[in-house]
């Protein structure tokens, strides 16, 4: 297949022109792979048309080494699904480096011991998988529809997202965090916005959809350690579950259980691997706590503590999906009170915000924001590829 070499110099440290230069096209060139053509981005956007027109030019098919965060990831899929290709379906296969901040796909699919360093050598797993002919895996996709009020008779806007699909403290501190990127370059960005927002609190509905092949909506069951049917979900309602909120935290992913190499926030992604397109969906609802029964300054800024100990148990391996409330409202890991996280698998999930909360409104797919109108919601669904189309990554 055709090979475009593809790396946005301006993610993460910037370090990736030196990267590429000192290390991957070295590499490729030893192997006897021919590089059809290299491009530094250029501008946001730039990846997603430089994918397109390389695609036109060479049949339809490409392999792509792409060094980049997942944002650039996402721009190329995103560009490429709502392109018009002269010579049919795309078929993408990527080799990934990770140049970005986060790289929550790359260190998903090649997830760093807790005791090493990403070098030089971890950084080319995805180009020595390439050069060595070896795996490739389907990418499932989260196509998140953002409808507007009936009455406005609009298109909805369709996003699409490779890695997450999140509104409340995840979409909040993705927004805030973008204003903070010049002076912290680094991960302590989210860290800060994190601080920001922890408080804030969103007031939606939620409905649930089974994934096909499932046809139930799953929840985690921290007793058995296994996914089981969601209670609620029945066949006299078509197996979808309603939620009502206040919700602390809603974040749904796809491909990954990380999002940081070190933040485990959907840990189930790995542990037991889905066998069709799902999304593994982290739910936090403050009401589940028996000493939260109402939404008020005070409680808000006191659940804060609750919410610090998951994401906290989040980079400790994924452990916070077993936490639980005992009766006097402490998060524990023993006994069998109420779980802390609602962790769901199914197909997709719909977000009904309550007009005159701004907060519920705001929808982040893979680190773009965008804001639900007044009266809409947001409606996301798993896609997995057919056979030989759509976009795959060496592993
Ligand atoms: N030459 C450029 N100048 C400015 N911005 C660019 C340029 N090329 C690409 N971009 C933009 O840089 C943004 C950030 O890239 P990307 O998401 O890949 O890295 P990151 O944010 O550092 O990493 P991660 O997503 O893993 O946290 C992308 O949204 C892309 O539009």
């Amino acid at each position: 297949m055709p090979l475009l070499v593809l790396y946005n110099p301006v993610c993460g440290d910037s370090a990736a022109k030196v990267f590429f230069s000192d290390h991957v096209l070295p590499l490729l060139q030893t192997h006897g792979k021919v590089v059809d053509k290299v491009v530094a981005t250029e501008h946001p956007g730039h990846a997603g048309t430089a994918l397109v027109d390389f695609l036109e030019e060479h049949g339809g098919e490409a392999v792509v080494v792409l060094g980049s965060g997942d944002g650039t990831l996402n721009e190329c899929i995103t560009t490429l699904s709502s392109a018009q290709l002269t010579k049919g379906t795309p078929h993408v296969v990527f080799v990934l480096v990770p140049a970005g901040t986060a790289n929550a796909l790359y260190s998903t699919l090649f997830p760093l011991p807790s005791d090493g360093t990403p070098d030089v050598n971890y950084r080319l797993q995805s180009v020595r998988s390439f050069i060595a002919g070896s795996k490739t895996i389907p990418m499932t996709l989260a196509i998140t529809t953002l409808w507007s009020p009936p009455s406005a008779r609009k298109r909805p806007q369709a996003r699409i997202s490779a890695v997450v699909v999140s509104t409340c403290l995840h979409a909040s501190i993705l927004k805030d965090s973008e204003a903070l990127r010049s002076e912290m370059p680094g991960l302590e960005r989210f860290k800060v916005a994190a601080q920001q927002n922890v408080e804030k609190w969103c007031n939606s509905w939620a409905k649930l959809l089974p994934a096909p092949a499932a046809e139930v909506v799953q929840i985690y069951d921290p007793s058995t350690k296994s996914f089981v049917p969601h209670p609620e979900s029945q066949p006299e309602d078509d197996h979808i579950v309603d939620m009502s909120g206040p919700f602390a935290y809603f974040l749904a992913t796809v491909n990954v259980d990380r999002l940081e190499p070190a933040f485990m926030i959907s840990p189930l992604a790995s542990r037991i691997p889905p066998t069709e397109a799902v999304c593994d969906i982290v739910i936090v609802r403050p009401f589940r706590s028996p000493i939260v029964t109402a939404d008020t300054p005070e409680t808000r800024a006191a659940f804060a503590t609750t919410l610090w100990k998951v994401l906290g148990a989040a980079y400790r391996s994924g452990s916070h999906i077993d936490l639980r409330y005992d009766n006097n409202g402490e998060v524990t890991t023993e006994g069998d009170g109420p779980s802390v996280v609602e962790y769901i698998r199914c197909g997709g999930w719909e977000w009904v915000p309550v007009d005159e909360d701004e907060n519920a409104h705001v929808v982040c797919t893979d680190g773009a924001i965008s804001t639900i109108e007044k009266e809409g919601r947001a409606v996301c669904s798993a896609a997995a590829p057919q056979d030989n189309a759509g976009f795959r990554v060496y592993v």
